[in-house]
């Protein structure tokens, strides 16, 4: 049997009391576009830095392409490339001879490792600053350079920790082309983010994570048919007070202006239902709206209790 790109069992990392993963379980597929959510101080970099060996775990194991990052971790650290969420780069050389040597760090010949340099710059559009150092990239470039970083030994795993914060429109589009471009051709991505949007629009699955854990795991329209929907249904004759709707999902109903507004879960089957229903009870239905829950509120909804308590507690 073929191992997943990575599985992490009951993974577990203390600093001092902080409990930064707490038995963590989760396995990301070969060739899958794997999204990593959860608030600050969910234990999303330290999971990351776990798998490629910055971090010794407590308890648990992890595992990339079924090598065990702690006892094989060369062949595990060789088949990963990392775009950190801080920049840790050598800033006194040029960037070409900084890719050069990070080829030269995962084995390839020095040849080999100068066509790679000069592919990953060309890949994410710095080519004619090759001769530059790191320190005189602008941010964007900087952000770029560390993709190109990440590519240089073409790995099968790409970890990008929250590979768009701060950079504008363009450039974050610029930079899902690429990525997208990497999944396309077989590369498995793990990417962590605090843009809902980002992962709903890229990942195939996404993991919540809070407090050490996982929360849930599912496709991000899974997720989000989880959520509860707003159904605004204008009505010829709005009534004064919210009719009893005994319709299955319906969770509130209250007056509008217009007519009503109804939250249920999953609301375009609750619909029909709720048209019928007000038919029924003699009401004239002129329009409809469904507004689908976001990502982001289900992911809200998900994490909220923890912080409540956290804010209740500290
Ligand atoms: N080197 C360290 N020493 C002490 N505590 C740490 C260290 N690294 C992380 N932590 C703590 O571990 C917890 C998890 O942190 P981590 O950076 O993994 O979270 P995160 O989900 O990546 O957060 P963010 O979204 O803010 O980047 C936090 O409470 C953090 O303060």
């Amino acid at each position: 049997m073929t191992a997943p790109a990575i599985r992490a069992r009951n993974l577990r990392k203390n600093y001092g009391d902080v409990q930064a993963l707490d038995g963590l379980d989760l396995t990301v597929e070969r060739g899958e576009f794997f999204g990593l959510l959860g608030p600050n101080g969910a234990g999303k970099t330290t999971f990351i830095n776990t798998l490629v060996g910055l971090v010794h775990k407590d308890g648990g194991d992890a595992e990339v392409f079924g090598f065990d990052v702690e006892a094989d971790y060369r062949e595990a650290r060789d088949r990963i490339g990392l775009a950190p969420q801080e920049f840790n780069v050598d800033r006194f050389f040029p960037i070409i001879e900084v890719l050069e040597h990070k080829a030269g760090y995962h084995g390839i010949g020095s040849k080999e490792a100068r066509r790679r340099a000069e592919d990953a710059l060309k890949t994410v559009g710095i080519w004619d600053k090759r001769d530059t150092r790191f320190d005189w990239l602008s941010g964007g470039m900087k952000r770029r350079f560390v993709l190109a970083r990440a590519l240089v030994s073409n790995p099968d795993l790409l970890i990008l920790d929250e590979p768009t914060a701060g950079v504008d429109v363009q450039l974050r589009h610029d930079l899902w082309d690429i990525i997208n471009r990497m999944n396309d051709a077989g590369t498995t991505i793990l990417l962590t983010t605090h843009y809902i949007e980002e992962a709903e629009r890229l990942c195939d699955r996404v993991a919540i994570m809070d407090s050490g854990s996982k929360v849930e795991v599912a496709a991000p329209d899974d997720l989000m048919a989880r959520g509860t929907d707003t159904i605004d249904l204008g009505l010829a004759d709005p009534p004064r007070t919210a009719p009893r709707l005994d319709v299955d999902g319906v969770t509130d109903v209250t007056v509008t202006d217009d007519g009503l507004s109804v939250t249920a879960a999953g609301g375009s089957q609750t619909a029909p239902e709720l048209v019928r229903v007000l038919e029924r009870q003699g009401h004239h239905v002129t329009s409809l709206d469904i507004r689908r829950a976001s990502l982001e509120e289900v992911f809200v909804d998900l994490t909220r209790d923890d912080r409540e308590y956290a804010e209740v507690s500290a």
